[in-house]
């Protein structure tokens, strides 16, 4: 069975994850690759209805009703999206995947909490798929609360959040970074146009590529 590669991309709100996931499609696919381009929460029609009752619930959930949500919607997104993708060998870009859970409710709601991120690192065991490639997008809060406001899309659940929340996101995927060195390649977007940071990460992609 010929196997892909899977790609995610991650980071807080507004640090480009969308545009470059845009970006790395379409130059992918104008050189003959076959790529899939997906989102989380989301991504498959039952992990979209569970991202509606994530980000925009009336109801907020507990921490681990939440967590549990999360991976019930990865778990639907997985098995139905990604794993058939990678198995006809595409090239999997993902919008947000397991460090995000590890980093919102891991590191930002539960501030750390050693049972909390074990209860998420059992989980990500049980999903049975890690990311060939993750590349942490970077920019400081000022810079991507400015985006945001351009963008001008409504604001989810976790946008609304408070500032300490955003820096202990922000810290926790540094320290996912920290850990992961083989996986993570981080990348800081505040000063580079659009283009610069696509060809930074097409050029790791394509070394990938040519490696495998
Ligand atoms: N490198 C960049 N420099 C300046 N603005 C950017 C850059 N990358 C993205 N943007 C703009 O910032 C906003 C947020 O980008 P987006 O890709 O939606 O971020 P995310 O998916 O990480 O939330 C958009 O309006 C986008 O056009
Ligand atoms: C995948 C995932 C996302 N989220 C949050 C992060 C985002 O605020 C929100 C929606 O993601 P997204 O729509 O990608 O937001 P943005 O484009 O603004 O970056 O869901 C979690 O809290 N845990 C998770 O496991």
């Amino acid at each position: 069975m010929m196997s892909g590669l899977f790609i995610t991309l991650e980071g807080g709100e507004g640090v480009g994850k969308s545009t470059q996931l845009r970006l790395l499609r379409d130059a992918l696919q104008s050189q003959g690759h076959k790529v899939l381009a997906t989102r989380e929460p989301g991504g498959s029609p039952g992990a979209e209805d569970l991202r509606q009752l994530l980000l925009f619930g009336k109801n907020p959930l507990s921490l681990r009703a939440e967590i549990l949500t999360h991976f019930a919607a990865r778990f639907d997104h997985v098995d139905k999206v990604i794993r058939p993708a990678l198995a006809e060998g595409r090239i999997v870009l993902c919008d947000r995947f397991t460090d995000s859970t590890m980093a919102y409710q891991g590191y930002g709601r539960a501030e750390g909490d050693p049972a909390i991120l074990d209860l998420i690192a059992v989980l990500q065991n049980q999903l049975g798929l890690t990311p060939d490639m993750t590349f942490l997008l970077q920019a400081p809060r000022d810079v991507t609360r400015h985006r945001l406001a351009v963008r001008g899309v409504p604001t989810d659940r976790y946008e609304q959040a408070d500032e300490g929340f955003h820096a202990r996101i922000a810290a926790g995927f540094r320290a996912i970074a920290e850990q992961q060195t083989e996986r993570v390649q981080s990348i800081t977007t505040a000063n580079c146009s659009e283009e610069a940071v696509n060809s930074l990460i097409m050029k790791e992609i394509l070394s990938r590529l040519s490696h495998v």
